[in-house]
């Protein structure tokens, strides 16, 4: 299958499920698979940023990593983020990974140390050698790794026929079809920013990867979905209405990533905890700017789907 096909559509990034002690809880992790699977979304994006994995160990990121795969049964594309700040723990997930016959696994940058172009280019390679039969993907967040993926290490790793692709959440969605136009036409950029979906689509991106989209999946499949019809303009309008509903979930005290469990608990009954420190947890006010965003996804979801 083309990867343009195979990794088309919406991957929503998936949310660490704590129980009430803040632990991982393997039961919350199915129960979340599982309303994605419901939610008609073609792939999962386990473990990246939204999956706070910077702030998870080794363990705790293999074991939901193992228990999203055990409930998606092949049914969703899984795109593994196995990054750790150091090769060798990456290695030891991506290598994990592959043994859970993942469709790809993915890798920031290292960050802290902004390391020259062929140290990266070694890391990734690296990585991507723990994992030999399984797609590489290129995750590009300058704003928040503090380093970007520049043309010329993107040539350099695409020397590598394991990279199939790039998930690129930097802002200019020109950057989407700068990666495309090196890649060829087999190649998947992702789009990153939630907030420019349709731009990105409309710069060459096959589909997203987004942490918002969980909070709202049927308003992303419908996007998409008007976007393969040609139907620019309806697309449009939900993009606007997302974007305001992205603007309340980062309006809190509390991490947007507190807020957005927060409406799961609210709209589906999906109990997945709050999130791990140094995050911040909701406040009570919070808790009322939930229940408003919640609503409003609701109307949303009513009016467009
Ligand atoms: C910077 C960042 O975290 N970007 C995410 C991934 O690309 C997005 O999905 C955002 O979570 C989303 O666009 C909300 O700002
Ligand atoms: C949002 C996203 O792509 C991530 O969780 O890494």
């Amino acid at each position: 299958m083309k990867n343009t096909e195979k990794y088309a559509g919406i991957t929503p990034a998936f949310y660490a499920c704590y129980d009430e002690k803040g632990e991982v809880s393997p039961e919350r992790v199915r129960a979340l698979t599982r309303y994605f699977m419901d939610a008609g979304v073609q792939g999962l994006y386990v473990n990246g940023s939204s999956g706070e994995c910077i702030y998870l160990s080794k363990e705790e990121r293999k074991c939901i990593l193992e228990n999203v795969c055990a409930e998606a049964k092949g049914k969703l594309r899984i795109i593994a983020h196995v990054a750790c700040n150091n090769t060798r723990d990456s290695e030891e997930l991506a290598a994990h990974a592959e043994s859970l016959k993942v469709d790809a696994i993915a890798s920031i940058p290292p960050i802290y140390f902004h390391l020259p172009a062929y140290s990266i280019a070694e890391y990734w390679n690296k990585i991507s050698a723990a994992a030999p039969n399984t797609d590489f993907i290129i995750y590009n967040i300058p704003q928040l790794a503090g380093v970007s993926l520049t043309a010329d290490l993107c040539k350099e790793m695409l020397k590598n026929k394991k990279v199939v692709g790039v998930k690129n959440s930097s802002m200019p969605v020109q950057d989407i079809q700068t990666f495309k136009a090196l890649g060829g036409e087999d190649f998947a950029v992702f789009n990153g920013p939630d907030e420019q979906f349709v731009g990105g689509r409309a710069m060459g991106a096959v589909g997203g990867i987004g942490g918002t989209y969980g909070a709202m999946p049927e308003l992303f499949v419908k996007m998409n979905k008007l976007f393969v019809e040609n139907r620019i303009t309806e697309a449009r309008e939900i993009q606007i209405k997302v974007n305001e509903i992205i603007g309340m979930l980062c309006s809190g005290h509390g991490n947007m990533y507190a807020m957005i469990k927060e409406v799961l608990r609210i709209r589906k009954g999906l109990e997945i905890g709050s999130v791990r420190s140094p995050l911040t947890p909701l406040t009570e006010e919070d808790k009322k700017i939930a229940e408003k965003t919640a609503k409003i996804i609701d109307d949303a979801v009513a009016h467009f789907c």
